[in-house]
């Protein structure tokens, strides 16, 4: 299967103060195939969230390459940057980061108005689509603020989704809500998947990881340990046994 999304011996290191340097990524290889569903897990710390950024050229990285889509991102200018992440990829992070003076409906079409891929009624169509699919559409035109954490998480969804990206990477989705909309928010991810679109989800949540098809364990800035766990099909009541072979694993990476 085709790779979308690969690090060759990436690494981050932050300079704090004039001689001190902390190296949160070191020399990490890691590959996703196109419409693959990666979790990536680990202690507090150990470079997560750094690795979803300097993957996504959401930030830049020290050394090594990222390749996305038979791209260089290294190489790109900001703007290029800007440009695919825009075209190509979606994020959803559990701090949100939708516009408070927008409703719900400016903020899922906004980036699809900037990339302008489509005309404004297809845009309009696709984002009426996405807020029936998430369960939103009766907020459409509320404002931003009126919206529970579970309706942002999936305002926040749709929005990743507008531009029909090759990828989605997702910081936490589920961090901030409760275990019935954590459990809804996943399900709605694994329904991306299922059409495609790969995505890469940091995670500390068993039940959030256990939906996705290979977990990767990350200590110290190094990828230690992977376990395959196949696609997860909703049809069928294995969720449980999924859960548990992970937590079993888990266990054993010291989690
Ligand atoms: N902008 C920054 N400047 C300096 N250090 C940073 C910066 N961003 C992250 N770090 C440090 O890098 C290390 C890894 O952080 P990161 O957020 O990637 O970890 P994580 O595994 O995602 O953690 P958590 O599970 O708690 O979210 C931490 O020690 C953090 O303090």
């Amino acid at each position: 299967m085709e790779v979308v999304l690969e690090s060759k011996q990436l690494c981050k290191t932050y300079r704090l103060g004039k001689h001190h340097h902390q190296h949160v990524l070191k020399n990490v290889n890691v590959q996703m195939k196109k419409g693959e569903f990666v979790a990536v897990m680990g202690p507090s710390g150990s470079g997560k969230s750094t690795l979803l950024y300097n993957m996504s050229g959401m930030d830049r990285m020290t050394a090594g390459t990222v390749m996305f889509d038979g791209q260089e991102i290294s190489t790109l200018s900001e703007t290029e940057l800007s440009k695919l992440r825009l075209h190509h990829m979606g994020f959803i992070f559990q701090g949100i980061h939708l516009l408070k003076n927008l409703s719900v409906f400016d903020n899922i079409i906004l980036s699809a108005y900037l990339a302008k891929k489509s005309s404004r009624h297809q845009i309009n169509e696709r984002a009426l689509e996405l807020m029936q699919q998430t369960g939103i559409a009766d907020l459409a035109h509320h404002d931003i603020t009126q919206a529970s954490g579970g309706q942002l998480q999936r305002v926040g969804i749709c929005r990743a989704l507008i531009n029909d990206p090759e990828m989605i990477f997702a910081d936490e989705p589920t961090g901030a809500l409760n275990s019935k909309s954590a459990t809804e928010i996943m399900d709605i991810l694994a329904d991306v998947n299922q059409t495609g679109t790969a995505i890469l989800v940091v995670t500390h949540d068993v039940k959030v990881a256990a939906k996705t098809e290979r977990v990767l364990y990350m200590v110290d800035g190094n990828i230690v340990g992977e376990k395959l766990l196949g696609k997860y099909n909703q049809n069928t009541d294995e969720i449980k046994a999924r859960e548990e072979k992970l937590s079993r694993w888990l266990m054993e990476m010291g989690f």
